[in-house]
């Protein structure tokens, strides 16, 4: 049987760990950090996961501040919005949730994020900062995925890791820190041709498509370790893009859906936030 990689309890460390840091810089009189995020429209999926963001700040002495825009939001609007976060000294990050709807071009709105107010480490200088592995910021959920691999003692040196999904959230970045951490990388797509003849020879396989229970034993090497990222919804049940049932008895390690990668992902974030805010307030 498998070991499954425990996101909810590693997390829980990390953001306990977290929790203590602010407070001591609180207890040498310096004023609390402070996240904003940004929604637009009402995205069922989005206030979830916004709702655990601020679950999660509220916990480890994170001040956080939710800003609702409609749907129909102009651009320029949100761009004004954008630059007064980037401008307000009480702020030391913010995000915009993703995905936008359709009439926004999330790059522009990325763009004009300042990355000394990047929480989510999207942000193009950000990650340029990421491939030259000069970055203090990094996307949440690759940053998590690498915390879950060191909290497990999976080394990555030299290993053969597959990775399905080339979102610049998470596939991109994911693959670029793996390779700084010198495994050796392939980044598979929705192009790719015989998928399964590249995931089988994967000795770690993160797979990051959006897709339910897409993988299934046939893909993955026995003694494989299996990170899935998925968070799809299936009859009102979370799971995801791996089809653990199939998989399990084959693999030596993998995450489940729900409890892996996700709450790593916010830890990262908030992890991100309290570094944004000791380069403002200092050590
Ligand atoms: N601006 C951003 N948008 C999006 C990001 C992001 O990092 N920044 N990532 C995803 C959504 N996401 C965070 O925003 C996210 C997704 C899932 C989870 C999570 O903890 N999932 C749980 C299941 C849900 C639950 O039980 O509450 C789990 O897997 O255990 C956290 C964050 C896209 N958009």
């Amino acid at each position: 049987m498998a070991i499954i990689i425990d996101g909810k309890l590693t997390a829980t460390k990390y953001n306990n760990a977290l929790k203590d840091s602010i407070n001591e810089m609180v207890q040498k009189g310096n004023r609390q950090p402070k996240l904003v995020v940004i929604q637009i429209g009402s995205n069922e999926a989005s206030s979830l996961y916004i709702r655990n963001k601020k679950r999660a700040c509220e916990n480890v002495g994170i001040l956080f501040e939710h800003k609702v825009f409609e749907e129909s939001v102009s651009e320029s609007n949100l761009l004004d919005e954008i630059n007064k976060l980037n401008n307000d000294e009480s702020v030391d990050g913010f995000l915009v949730q993703l995905p936008l709807p359709k009439n926004i071009d999330e790059d522009k709105i990325i763009n004009a994020i300042s990355p000394s107010k990047d929480a989510d480490g999207f942000c193009p200088i950000t990650l340029g900062n990421v491939v030259l592995n000069k970055s203090k910021i990094f996307p949440g959920t690759p940053k998590g995925i690498i915390r879950l691999l060191d909290e497990y003692k999976i080394d990555v040196t030299g290993k053969k890791v597959v990775v399905v999904g080339r979102s610049n959230i998470v596939g991109k970045p994911i693959s670029i820190m793996l390779t700084n951490l010198s495994a050796t990388v392939t980044v598979c797509h929705s192009k790719t041709v015989d998928l399964k003849s590249e995931t089988c020879k994967a000795d770690i396989l993160i797979v990051a498509i959006g897709s339910a229970k897409f993988i299934k034993e046939d893909f993955v090497k026995d003694g494989a370790i299996i990170i899935d990222v998925g968070t799809n919804k299936v009859d009102g049940k979370f799971c995801g893009d791996v089809d653990f049932e199939s998989v399990k008895e084959k693999v030596s390690a993998i995450t489940p859906v729900p409890g892996g990668v996700g709450p790593m992902t916010v830890n990262s974030l908030l992890e991100n936030v309290f570094t944004l805010y000791k380069e403002k307030v200092g050590n």
